[in-house]
């Protein structure tokens, strides 16, 4: 995606009243939710999470839960790197046949991850934490979606592994990658497949007065 407009799933996107007076800051390297942030008119800055925050594999850990924590784990740790701001942190991964697929560590993995997916239904889970600084209070949400994948031939998963598209993105495979191999099953968010659901954010945004709980310092758990 080079720019915002390129993509249908980039336009009309809901924008929220913030709930504080605090600059929004994205806790987040990812390509894709930076680009979901501005195409829906929000003004942010970067501070990119430590890798520390996106660690510890909880076994028996269900693909919502893992969002959840990483998502607040990654909110928590830009907190303490700010005197101020509302942070906005996010975690996505795939979920099929009961194994979480998040990024692919190099190409075979990224291969496994599609032969996997090839033929399958399959879900997409993001996390999302909103932190405000100032009021010591923050929120988290998790949103699924249920996908479709088309049965992958040899020729389709080596032009597609060949491309690199599928580096960093979890699944190894980029919904809005300009290909129809992949359909949302239903009614489904489609930028919360590419990493940040904007009209869960806009809700959450919306209530957070009424739905934030305080943050504990020290935790490293999402509250509820
Ligand atoms: C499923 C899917 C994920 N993705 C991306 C969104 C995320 O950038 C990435 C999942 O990795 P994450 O660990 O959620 O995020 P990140 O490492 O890119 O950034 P950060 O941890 O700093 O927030 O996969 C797509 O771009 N398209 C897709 O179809």
């Amino acid at each position: 995606m080079s720019a915002s407009e390129d993509l249908p799933l980039m336009r009309d996107l809901p924008h929220a009243t913030l709930p504080t007076d605090e600059p929004i800051i994205l806790a987040s390297g990812s390509p894709r939710r930076a680009q979901l942030m501005k195409a829906a008119g929000y003004d942010f800055s970067v501070i990119v999470a430590s890798d520390e925050a996106e660690c510890g594999m909880c076994s028996r850990e269900t693909a919502p839960e893992m969002v959840a924590r990483y998502a607040y784990r990654k909110a928590a740790d830009v907190a303490t790197k700010v005197d101020n701001g509302l942070i906005i942190a996010a975690d996505t991964v795939a979920s099929c046949v009961g194994q979480i697929l998040g990024k692919p560590r190099d190409q075979d993995h990224a291969e496994a991850t599609l032969r996997l997916l090839s033929g399958r239904r399959h879900d997409v889970y993001t996390g999302v934490c909103i932190w405000s600084v100032k009021l010591q209070k923050c929120t988290v949400d998790v949103v699924r979606t249920e996908l479709m994948m088309q049965p992958l031939s040899d020729s389709m998963l080596e032009g597609y592994l060949d491309s690199m598209l599928w580096e960093g993105k979890a699944g190894a495979f980029g919904y809005q990658d300009g290909n129809d191999w992949l359909s949302i099953v239903g009614e489904g968010s489609e930028s919360n497949v590419v990493g940040l659901p904007m009209e869960r954010l806009a809700e959450l945004l919306e209530k957070f007065d009424s739905i934030a709980e305080t943050v504990i310092t020290g935790i490293t758990e999402p509250p509820g």
